[in-house]
């Protein structure tokens, strides 16, 4: 199985978006359904989902994947205690707001965080991603303590948030999610994860694996995940 580098990742997400001609909203679209498919296949009982999003693509993600938890007929609150600048994480956002989804906007007390971990049943991490550079600044990296804190089964999208993108969790200390999902190729540091570990992003085209060398494995039938 092939692991890629922070730089292949980032490589393969450019010749996404040039070459392949696809668009960041199309991908992250079919990114988070995968994930919400993981999700409900895990945890259709949680009587409560919180997913955690951060400022990039990887929040992006995460907000995708509220919206299909919401509609599969499952309960969701969605934290994003910074909004990204662009556009479409402000649409996904207001698309949310719209939907009735409790969704909170800005950083809040770690008491309140820890009350809205406690509150749920399983959390989604969708912080950051593959562009993440150690260390996490100090308010972001309380929100990875509230749900470390928390002791709940976390489902971590891409990349388990404040761990190295290649080097895993240096400190020791970090987050340590029951289930990863990777984007299109795992990224090295899911060589150490022992968790549950899926494939998701069902739409990398040959000449991407050709061009990166990636092994990933052929997905059954129509399952838009895959396990590692
Ligand atoms: N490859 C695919 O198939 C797809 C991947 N997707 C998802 O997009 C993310 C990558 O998104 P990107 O916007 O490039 O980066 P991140 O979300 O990982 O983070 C950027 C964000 O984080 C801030 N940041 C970085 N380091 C720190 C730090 N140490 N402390 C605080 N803040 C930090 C930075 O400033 C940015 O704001 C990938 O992982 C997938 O999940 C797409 O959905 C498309 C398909
Ligand atoms: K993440």
């Amino acid at each position: 199985m092939k692991f890629v580098t922070q730089q292949e990742a980032i490589a393969i997400d450019e010749m996404f978006f040039s070459e392949c001609s696809y668009s960041v909203d199309q991908l992250m679209e079919l990114a988070g359904q995968s994930v919400a498919h993981v999700v409900f296949e895990h945890h259709k009982e949680a009587r409560k989902v919180l997913i955690v999003c951060g400022p990039g693509n990887n929040g992006g993600d995460g907000l995708v994947v509220a919206r299909h938890l919401h509609f599969f007929g499952m309960n969701v609150e969605v934290y994003v205690p910074k909004v990204g600048k662009s556009v479409l994480l402000q649409k996904l956002v207001e698309q949310l707001k719209m939907l009735g989804i409790p969704t909170t906007t800005s950083f809040v007390m770690k008491e309140t965080l820890d009350q809205m971990c406690a509150s749920s049943d399983v959390i989604v991490d969708a912080l950051f991603g593959q562009s993440f550079r150690t260390p996490a600044n100090d308010t972001f990296q309380e929100v990875i303590d509230s749900m470390i804190r928390s002791n709940r089964p976390v489902v971590s999208i891409d990349v388990p948030s404040g761990w190295d993108v290649e080097k895993g969790d240096i400190a020791g200390n970090g987050l340590r999610p029951e289930i990863l999902v990777s984007m299109a190729a795992p990224k090295l540091c899911s060589q150490t994860f022992s968790g549950i570990h899926y494939l998701g992003g069902r739409f990398v085209p040959k000449i991407v694996s050709d061009r990166f060398g990636l092994t990933n494995p052929v997905f059954p039938a129509n399952s838009l995940f895959i396990r590692l």
